[in-house]
């Protein structure tokens, strides 16, 4: 049998984007009559942002604990950094970085003493601990918080250290527990851009649940998460896709000539008062075409794409609680995903 360290699966090849730092197969948690989570099965690559997506109560922390080697599951099998979550917990633990939703800082201790305690348990070689933590304080941009004592910290800079301190043993992979709940929007895009300067500098992995469509919108992958079960999985442009068409609104100066012209060349073409709104797969790949087809007359090009909101509906059949419409995203945030896909 292998010993506590070694790895006893490890998929795809080492070194490579396909190397799969997270399997969950037929993983399931039953807490007496209640089936938290039911055969989940998922696979998160090196470097990967995925998302958990799914209302209050859908399995997200049970999977997240089930990961974390906090709960034992009751069906299926699950390695984190190449480790069994069941039969390797330490090696495991040593692993992985956790954020969950309470907070955990002694607000009694200043961030530079939390992290210090916390490179103690585990075992940060003492030679590289300053190191550490100048590098994770910078990350977050509280370097020059580093003295002050947590209690003085906002919640969003108490979540923030918390990322930090997550970060500090340099984890395979870094869990973050619904990271934002509680926090304004604001505060809330301050710690994507931590979150997304992490994967960018340190190509972390992380594993991330939330009930938010645009936090999830920053995610590689994203698996919608219903009732104890996994429904659909993808990333957020191949989730979209998959339920319905793109809309491609031309608005010209001859409407009605350019719908005749579009129909004629094919298109789901309909004349509305400002625009001919074209119905089409993968809407940005046709704007030239589309165009060269309206003639000179275009003025404006609109593409929809099909929402998160309208995947989610189109797999569980509802909709998900929503605290922060997309349309309250500040629009530093928007634009940031925007730029991202
Ligand atoms: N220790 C427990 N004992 C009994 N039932 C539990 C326990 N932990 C979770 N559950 C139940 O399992 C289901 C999934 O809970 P879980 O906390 O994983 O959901 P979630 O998606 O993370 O939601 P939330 O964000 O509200 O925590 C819920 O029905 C919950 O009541």
């Amino acid at each position: 049998m292998a010993g506590p360290e070694t790895a006893q699966r490890a998929s795809g090849p080492p070194g490579t984007s396909a190397e799969a730092v997270v399997e969950a197969v037929g993983l399931g948690k039953r807490y007496g009559d209640v089936t938290a989570v039911r055969e989940v099965s998922f696979t998160i690559r090196r470097g990967e942002i995925f998302a958990f997506l799914g209302p209050n109560g859908a399995g997200k922390t049970t999977t997240v604990k089930i990961l974390c080697t906090l709960a034992r599951p009751t069906a299926g099998w699950a390695s984190v950094a190449g480790f069994d979550v069941e039969r390797q917990p330490t090696a495991v633990r040593r692993r992985i970085g956790l954020v969950f939703q309470e907070q955990t800082l002694d607000d009694q201790l200043t961030a530079e003493q939390n992290l210090r305690f916390h490179a103690v348990l585990y075992h940060v070689p003492h030679s590289q601990v300053a190191k550490r933590i100048d590098e994770v304080l910078r990350l977050v941009e509280l370097d020059e918080r580093r003295h002050d004592l947590v209690s003085t910290f906002s919640g969003g800079m108490a979540r923030r250290l918390e990322i930090a301190r997550g970060m500090l043993h340099t984890p395979a992979v870094l869990f973050l527990d619904e990271p934002t709940i509680g926090l304004d929007p604001q505060t809330r895009t301050v710690m994507w851009e931590d979150v997304l300067r992490l994967r960018r500098q340190k190509q972390m992995t992380i594993f991330l649940t939330t009930h938010y469509m645009d936090e999830a919108e920053y995610a590689d992958r994203i698996a919608i998460i219903d009732h104890g079960a996994v429904v659909a999985t993808g990333t957020p442009d191949e989730l979209k896709r998959r339920v319905g068409e793109d809309t491609v609104d031309l608005a010209t100066a001859d409407n009605t000539g350019v719908t005749a012209r579009l129909a004629a060349a094919g298109y789901q073409v309909s004349e509305r008062e400002e625009a001919v709104v074209v119905f089409t797969r993968d809407g940005e790949s046709h704007v030239p075409q589309l165009i060269e087809l309206a003639g000179s007359a275009v003025r404006s090009v609109h593409v929809h794409r099909p929402s998160l909101d309208d995947v989610f509906l189109h797999y569980t059949g509802r909709q998900i609680r929503e605290e922060h419409p997309s349309h309250t995203l500040p629009a530093r945030m928007r634009a940031h995903t925007a730029r991202r896909r």
